[in-house]
């Protein structure tokens, strides 16, 4: 399971949990502007805006699971699986590996309404990378600080949907997603009143009633409800240390505790990386399972004119601070 957001203080912040049993061999990975993408079926593309994000590098090429660009645009793909239906190659058309659509939408989208225009000529194909890794079944939120679409490829085709949760996970489809979400329109953060009966007593006996019914467990529909409920009501100070610092509790709040979800006998999802990425400032944060250290890479300290990958392994090791 995996869980992305957005959020606004006096910038654009944008990331993602990804939760699964194993990793890849993740890396947070700038392209520069000159590094040459290659697409399978398009045309070479030398010079492009920058990229920072969360990607395996194979054969010196970034497969990205979620990042930004220079320009504040980012994106994420999240499981879909059962649901993802690639299409056929067609002539005329932009025909997009489903591992270079992050790629090939932000290295020449610079906001969400120029990707709109790209989606539209888009056909996105199933070819894979390599055999060794099979096509990810997955869909994406995109946004910037003005707006945040969900792009969902099923078996009628190409769907893009205004998401106004600024929220995704996985499973159902996004319009079912946000269906369910009309279950908890009676929720908030203020204590309840007795609605129930004039004829009996009731009052609250803890703080926080006002939510009860908010789902808690790590289904990917109460997740959905469970972040978007917290990031809608989320209050932080603007600071860029106050909003990260936010960021990462809306996102904590579906964590994924080793031991609480078994995808296999004694196999565990767990929340591997939280990411958090300053879309106007090009940084991007993170921390991971055993690291809750917030550690940072800023695109602007690497050479973005360069051509060739500036690559970041997870600081995995966690640290206690002593005080005594
Ligand atoms: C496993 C990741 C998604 C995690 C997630 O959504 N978990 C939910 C589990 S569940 O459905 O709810 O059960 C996805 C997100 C991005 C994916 C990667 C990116 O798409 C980039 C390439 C794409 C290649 O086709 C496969 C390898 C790969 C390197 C992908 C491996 C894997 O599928 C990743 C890492």
């Amino acid at each position: 399971m995996c869980t992305a957001a957005t959020y606004k203080t006096k910038d654009f912040y944008m990331g993602r949990t990804l939760d699964y049993e194993f990793s890849y061999g993740d890396e947070i990975t700038v392209t520069p502007r000159n590094y040459p993408f290659h697409f399978r079926h398009m045309e070479e593309l030398e010079n492009h805006y920058a990229i920072i994000g969360m990607a395996h590098v194979a054969d010196d090429y970034p497969l990205y699971y979620d990042a930004v660009n220079e320009k504040g645009l980012g994106m994420a793909g999240l499981n879909f699986v059962g649901n993802a239906v690639y299409q056929e190659i067609q002539e005329g058309r932009e025909n997009v590996a489903q591992f270079e659509f992050i790629p090939w939408i932000l290295s020449q989208c610079a906001s969400v309404e120029e990707a709109k225009k790209m989606l539209a000529e888009m056909n996105l194909v199933g070819t894979v990378f390599a055999p060794q890794f099979p096509a990810a079944q997955l869909h994406w939120i995109l946004a910037d600080k003005y707006a945040c679409i969900t792009i969902e490829c099923v078996r009628e085709g190409l769907k893009v949907y205004d998401n106004p949760a600024g929220v995704l996970t996985n499973n159902p489809p996004f319009e079912q997603q946000m269906f369910l979400l009309n279950q908890y329109m009676h929720l908030s953060p203020k204590q309840p009143e007795n609605h129930f009966s004039e004829q009996l007593p009731l009052q609250t006996y803890s703080r926080g009633m006002g939510a009860l019914g908010l789902p808690g467990d790590l289904s990917s529909t109460s997740r959905f409800a469970k972040v978007a409920f917290t990031r809608a009501h989320a209050v932080s100070g603007d600071s860029e240390a106050e909003s990260v610092s936010q960021f990462f509790h809306i996102l904590g709040s579906v964590d994924q505790q080793r031991g609480c979800c078994e995808v296999a006998e004694d196999k565990y999802e767990i929340t591997i990386y939280t990411s958090c990425w300053n879309a106007q400032k090009g940084i991007y944060y993170y921390n991971t399972y055993e690291n809750h250290q917030i550690t940072a890479v800023d695109m602007h300290r690497e050479n973005l004119d360069g051509t060739t990958l500036a690559r970041y392994p997870l600081i995995q090791k966690g640290e206690i601070r002593w005080q005594n």
